[in-house]
């Protein structure tokens, strides 16, 4: 499932807030320190320092962010209880609401900020009934409280376009990423997407001694079959290939469509003679089958080179060795094996 945000950005944001939550914090100390608000200057210090924390522990990502909101919610908690500097403590709360949905996204944001909001209205009610800060006029709490549910509530709508429109490029840069590796007439698995495999497998076989095969084939006389019959139905003998390769390969098997009018499998932890069988199975299921598009049929075959990979070998070297026995193949009569 797609997460929030990718680690390093949730990272980045964390270290963000943590900074400007000390320096805010810092400066707002050093300011009621100088108007002798000493508790406030204190309650400050220490609010300071839990920021500092949570930046240098930021790479834990979730739990730095846990320290940056409960310690903002702590100290707004604070200030609304005491009124702050002249009772304008209050008013910073409405910064909760951002910070919150940047940090946690929408379904834990709005889960925190309902908490934040029950307990905001607690402390307003706390600083009424215990006479620890008399609010003037008498209405302030309720309209901060209103102003916030608003801010609040813009937030969140703007929270779930955000993650709306990122989950969508999120989903088409997914689909280009699929739609890059497979090849658009055949859906078989293009070049590209097969050399990375062929990478993995042969470091299986450095590193692990798992053998594995390449078949590399060729249809035969294609050109022919496109001369006789027109364009549309060699595309349509080819989709008919990738069908029998289907059907005929392991499957754990890599069938790909390497250019033209040829083709590669990978058979992992597989030996040479596996290799031949699922040459031969090819073979056979091509003279059982005939391609056909409208009234024109015909049989197509196959040349192919069988190779095991080698661990001494490079990826480019093994496929030469695969093409040279494919042309082999070819020199000796064509729709025939030939491997080593
Ligand atoms: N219809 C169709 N033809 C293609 C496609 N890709 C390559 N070809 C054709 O495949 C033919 C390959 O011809 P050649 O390389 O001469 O090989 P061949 O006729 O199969 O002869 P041999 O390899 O000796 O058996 C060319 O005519 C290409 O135009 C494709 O996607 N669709």
């Amino acid at each position: 499932m797609y997460e929030y945000s990718n680690k390093s950005e949730r990272k980045l944001i964390v270290r963000f807030f943590s900074s400007i939550g000390f320096i805010a914090t810092f400066s707002m100390a050093s300011l009621a320190f100088i108007n002798s608000s000493y508790l406030l200057a204190c309650t400050l210090v220490v609010s300071s320092f839990v920021y500092l924390l949570a930046f240098s522990i930021s790479r834990g990502v979730e739990k730095s962010g846990t320290i940056i909101l409960y310690n903002l919610y702590a100290l707004m908690f604070y200030l609304v209880l005491t009124g702050g500097a002249q009772g304008t403590g209050p008013i910073w709360i409405f910064i909760v609401s951002p910070v919150t949905y940047s940090i946690r996204g929408l379904k834990r944001g709005t889960f925190d900020i309902i908490l934040f909001l029950l307990a905001i209205v607690l402390g307003f009610y706390c600083a009424d009934i215990f006479n620890i800060y008399d609010y003037s006029p008498e209405q302030f709490p309720i309209r901060i409280i209103i102003a916030f549910m608003i801010v609040a509530s813009l937030s969140g709508y703007y929270e779930c376009s955000r993650e709306k429109y990122s989950n969508k490029i999120i989903a088409l840069s997914q689909k280009n990423e699929f739609l890059a590796t497979i090849d658009p007439l055949t859906n078989l698995p293009n070049r590209r997407y097969t050399m990375n495999k062929l990478v993995a497998f042969k470091s299986e076989l450095k590193d692990n001694n798992t053998p594995f095969v390449i078949l590399l084939a060729d249809v035969d006389n294609f050109k022919k079959i496109n001369d006789q019959f027109g364009h549309d139905f060699g595309d349509e003998a080819l989709i008919q290939l990738a069908k029998t390769f289907d059907k005929s390969i392991p499957k754990n098997a890599i069938a790909s469509r390497w250019g033209g009018e040829e083709f590669l499998i990978v058979i992992p932890d597989a030996i040479v003679e596996q290799g031949e069988q699922v040459a031969e199975k090819i073979h056979n299921a091509l003279k059982a089958s005939v391609v056909s598009l409208f009234s024109d049929s015909t049989n197509i075959t196959l040349s192919i080179g069988v190779i095991s990979a080698s661990a001494e070998r490079s990826i480019d070297l093994d496929i030469k060795r695969a093409d040279e026995l494919l042309y082999k193949a070819k020199a000796q009569g064509k729709n025939r094996t030939c491997s080593s």
